[in-house]
């Protein structure tokens, strides 16, 4: 499983912490590292920090936006220090390891880190379908990032260290597929357009709707047959409302 999992971090300022980033990684055996838009590339100083993880430095993916770099994850679980005014499904730090440890058995599972001064914005934390937050000292709770991912990654190694400690359980029934976060963020688009063209959502004014939606979505987690009636749901309401499916 652990090779589902990707650490993902979001433009970092600092080379030298992808470099101990990738050393906290490789200590939990996991090695999939993406960097989304970094504003300085891995260099000498990352490496000096990776110490014996320059593989993952090696091998890591750097893409421009964090909608790529998850785009094909079924889970993605975003970190933060501090509660935000929307609030979002929260995991503590076991209940995420055990969500990714499970999930990641069958598809690609990610966990996304923010900034160094200010972590992820709204708008990033709203593509995650939970949060987690490590429950640090409430006078002085932010983690320098590497460290973060430290605890992180230690969690999900002990949820797979768990597991291969006990017997398999007998599973009955077929597994739920998830849609990709690709596919969650199409439906997220038809619904937004399918809202403002029957008069629902005015565009000049949207308000908060969509983050609402998003964040209720999230709490029932559709799987795919289900987004998939969503889906034609939207596209019934748009016929019957005289707009055609791609206006
Ligand atoms: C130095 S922190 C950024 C702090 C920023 N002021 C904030 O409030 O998010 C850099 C990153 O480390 C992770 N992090 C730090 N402390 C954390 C905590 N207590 N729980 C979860 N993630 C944490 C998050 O990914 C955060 O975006």
């Amino acid at each position: 499983m652990l090779d589902n999992l990707r650490v993902v971090l979001v433009n970092t300022s600092h080379p030298g912490n992808i470099g101990s980033a990738a050393r906290a990684m490789k200590t939990m055996g996991i090695s999939q590292l993406v960097l989304v838009d970094p504003q300085e590339p891995v260099d000498g100083r990352a490496t000096a920090m990776a110490a014996g993880a320059v593989d993952i430095l090696a091998n890591v993916k750097t893409v421009p936006t964090l909608a790529e770099a998850i785009a094909d994850c079924q889970l993605v679980i975003g970190t933060s220090a501090r509660s935000r005014t929307l609030q979002w499904p929260m995991l503590a730090p076991k209940e995420a390891a055990a969500k990714l440890f499970a999930e990641g058995q069958g598809a690609q599972v990610a966990l996304v880190f923010g900034r160094e001064r200010t972590g992820l914005t709204n708008e990033e934390l709203q593509q995650c379908q939970f949060h987690v937050c490590i429950p640090a000292n409430p006078e002085y709770s932010s983690l320098n990032l590497a460290m973060a991912v430290q605890t992180l990654c230690y969690e999900v190694r002990q949820a797979w260290l768990a597991d291969l400690t006990t017997e398999p359980l007998v599973v009955e029934a077929e597994p739920l597929a998830y849609p990709s976060q690709a596919e969650l963020e199409g439906f997220y688009h038809h619904l937004e357009r399918t809202l403002t063209q029957v008069g629902f959502l005015r565009e000049d004014h949207p308000g908060q709707v969509m983050n609402k939606l998003r964040r209720l979505y999230n709490r029932a987690r559709p799987d795919s047959v289900e987004l998939n009636i969503l889906r034609g749901i939207l596209t019934a309401a748009q016929r019957a409302s005289g707009h055609e499916k791609n206006s």
